[in-house]
């Protein structure tokens, strides 16, 4: 079956719990993503390109699951002065996106708050990366001491008084960054391993049913699901597990 029609025939009515874990497709190119999308098949509702795709032809990658109904978070983590952001934005917002990542700075995050007017894309802010932890704080110049729980909760703080859409966190410290912007406002959670998968390169990580536990709105999974034997059977465990804790 071809990708284009598998993905027509794949789409999800909203509220769907599927929508719930979002599927990073770290892989170094569109062909090999498609054929992932499609091993996964209707498991899948919510695909996220990050740089490694993203870089290898994923925009037109992102156009194609858009027109067949899956969601796509394009996760470029922009960063730059305010101009360029918010005209970056303002392109991104065009291609049907659902989430887009920047930084949480605050010159940034409000251009890119500036960027998205008129659009339906979400802005996402991510605050701490999960494979971060004090040490790592310490050694890019934080203050000796500032823990990545506290940094978060500053820049979320900042970013709901600029108006962001959702903030991105590792999920131990959801609950207190729902405590900060309410119950409007998306959390995300990468950092996630089914009980015992290899944390690679992460830090701060829970279980789905955990994260989900904690207040995420949506689990951002790569490697256990796109490096496993069967990615689908990998994805059906996960929202399996995700109905389980709601
Ligand atoms: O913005 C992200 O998605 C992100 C933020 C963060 O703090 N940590 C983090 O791991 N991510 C992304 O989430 C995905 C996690 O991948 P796995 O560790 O393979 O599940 C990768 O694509 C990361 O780029």
């Amino acid at each position: 079956m071809s990708t284009a029609m598998s993905l027509r025939q794949d789409s999800t009515p909203a509220g769907d719990v599927r929508d719930r874990l979002i599927i990073g497709l770290d892989l170094p190119s569109v062909e090999e993503a498609r054929r992932t999308v499609d091993r996964i098949g209707e498991a899948g509702t919510f695909y996220k390109i990050g740089y490694q795709l993203a870089y290898a032809g994923g925009f037109e990658l992102a156009r194609e699951l858009v027109a067949g109904g899956k969601k796509v978070f394009l996760d470029l983590k922009l960063h730059d002065i305010g101009n360029t952001v918010e005209e970056g934005v303002r392109s991104v917002a065009r291609l049907g996106a659902t989430f887009l990542t920047v930084h949480a700075y605050p010159q940034t995050m409000r251009a890119a708050v500036a960027g998205r007017a008129g659009s339906s894309l979400k802005i996402l802010a991510v605050t701490v990366l999960t494979s971060y932890d004090q040490q790592d704080l310490a050694e890019a110049g934080y203050a000796p001491g500032l823990t990545p729980a506290e940094l978060v909760e500053r820049r979320a703080v900042q970013a709901r008084d600029i108006g962001i859409d959702g903030i991105v966190c590792a999920a131990p410290e959801a609950a207190r960054v729902r405590a900060v912007v309410g119950p409007d406002r998306l959390i995300v959670t990468p950092g996630i391993r089914p009980a015992g998968a290899e944390a690679g390169d992460q830090k701060r990580i829970v279980t789905p049913a955990e994260g989900i536990r904690l207040g995420a709105d949506h689990l951002v999974v790569a490697r256990p699901i796109i490096k496993a034997a069967d990615p689908r059977a990998s994805a059906e465990a996960i929202v399996a597990e995700i109905a389980g804790a709601v």
